[in-house]
């Protein structure tokens, strides 16, 4: 079934239409009516879901923004100011909702709002599905805050420019880290300490009132602060569920390849669980350091799940499949307990997957193993325009990237020549996201292999 496409006019109108006069519109649907009445209670923060504003005309700013924790309501020139005129020295890369530029803000800027480094996020024009992610981001990051989520510090919805400004992340993404492999590989205490933090961000999501599915759990929305913090970002797909009931929209699948559920895929049946198998995809990637999907192997090992899983239940076997940019400095108790937890992640029966809460129950002890093959290894830390060669102790891997994280910082905050290189090949990716049904489930039978 072909998805629904709202068109930016139809579900935000322009600030210019607005006008605050909210009593002139008429109410035809009950979403509507409750985000009016919402509109009109100014003082108490009320809790918004996406389905609120499924099918309506009314906009974001019609409600004054009651329900948004802390959140700044920029103009597109302000915008423009921070990003030096969204700049190419700004540029940070584009993922499908638009580019991403560097800006800063100081005290001065806003009341309230403290100075610092953001991250400016523009939907590119096209409209359409995209606006629903601006949406998406705004209702549902403007809401809910958590360490592991990344911090929505505002919007900006004028005319029809659609921007998000975030918390500024020092070390990108997990992508980078674990693929391209800057700076050399991430050691093991640092890879669990991520995925460990991301594990909390999934579970404070389904843990909400109405669970938030999140959908698009990747390396690539993972974003990293200067000590290796993982916090989520990209809520752009995200759902409470409750959109479900009244349109097309959430029938058709949307995710990205290689990640997405088997019964997600093969039947659109989206739970938390489908998020727990994305997150299986990617501790996979972090044993292995292989990519969910690598287009150019050979047709049998090119889904990383069916190849790789099997694997994991045979201690002789999974040696075998772990990077090799490790070079055996990990816990293998810890390696193990991981390589078990990620087999019942990626079970193909979601019942049978661990909730989130039990994947940060698992995953926390194991960074206090500490059968970690001792010796120096070398370690790069990137710095603008040069390398620097440390050994660091592989046992307190994870304190020892923080110290030479700090040292690092005082040198160049942010190696941003060296990020712009980094991200000029990403300059012209559009997110594979796949709102096609049929696509995903000509992939699906191929993919998956049933098992348990
Ligand atoms: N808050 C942030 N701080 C620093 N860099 C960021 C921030 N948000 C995004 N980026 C960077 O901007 C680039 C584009 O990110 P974006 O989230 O739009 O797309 P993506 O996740 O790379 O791709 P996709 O759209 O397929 O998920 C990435 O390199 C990302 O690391």
């Amino acid at each position: 079934m072909k998805p629904m496409r709202f068109s930016w006019k139809n579900i935000c109108l322009p600030i210019s239409c607005i006008n605050n006069n909210t009593n002139q519109k008429t109410t035809t649907n009950p979403s509507k009516e409750r985000l009016l009445l919402l509109s009109r209670q100014n003082s108490v923060p009320s809790k918004v879901y996406m389905s609120d504003f499924s099918n309506s005309t009314i906009s974001l700013n019609d409600l004054s923004s009651s329900f948004l924790v802390n959140i700044h309501i920029f103009t597109y020139e302000e915008l423009k100011t921070i990003t030096q005129g969204f700049s190419k020295y700004n540029y940070l890369g584009e993922g499908g909702f638009g580019e991403v530029y560097k800006g800063f803000v100081d005290d001065s800027f806003k009341t309230g709002l403290k100075a610092q480094p953001v991250a400016v996020k523009a939907l590119k024009r096209e409209g359409g599905q995209g606006h629903r992610e601006w949406l998406a981001e705004v209702i549902i990051l403007g809401q809910l805050k958590h360490p592991h989520l990344v911090n929505l510090i505002g919007y900006c919805c004028e005319d029809d420019h659609r921007l998000l400004v975030y918390e500024y992340m020092e070390r990108g993404n997990l992508e980078e880290h674990l693929f391209q492999k800057y700076g050399g590989a991430l050691p093991w205490l640092t890879r669990v300490k991520i995925l460990l933090g991301a594990a909390k961000g999934l579970e404070f999501l389904h843990k909400q009132e109405k669970p938030v599915i999140y959908r698009d759990f990747k390396p690539s929305n993972i974003l990293l602060s200067s000590d290796f913090s993982s916090k989520l970002s990209d809520f752009g797909l995200a759902t409470d569920g409750s959109e479900e009931e009244d349109s097309n929209f959430t029938k058709s699948v949307m995710g990205t390849e290689g990640y997405a559920a088997p019964e997600y895929i093969s039947a659109g049946h989206l739970t938390t669980m489908s998020d727990v198998f994305s997150f299986g995809v990617v501790l996979l990637e972090m044993l292995t350091a292989r990519n969910a999907v690598e287009k150019y192997r050979a047709k049998k090992g090119r889904n990383l799940v069916e190849w790789g899983r099997p694997m994991l239940k045979d201690p002789n076997k999974l040696e075998r499949i772990i990077d090799p940019s490790l070079e055996g400095k990990y816990s293998v108790e810890g390696i193990r307990k991981v390589a078990v937890l990620t087999y019942q992640c990626l079970s193909h029966n979601p019942k049978s997957r661990p909730t989130m809460t039990t994947v940060v129950k698992t995953l926390q002890p194991i960074l206090d193993l500490k059968d970690i093959q001792n010796g120096p290894f070398v370690y790069i830390v990137p710095v603008a325009g040069s390398i620097e060669v440390h050994d660091i102790k592989c046992k307190d891997d994870v304190k020892v990237v923080k110290e030479e994280t700090e040292k690092e910082a005082k040198v160049c905050p942010r190696h941003q020549a060296g990020r712009r290189k980094r991200r000029k090949h990403k300059a012209m990716k559009s997110r594979a996201v796949y709102s096609d049904t049929a696509l995903y489930k000509s992939l699906g039978s191929s993919l998956y292999t049933p098992a348990n």
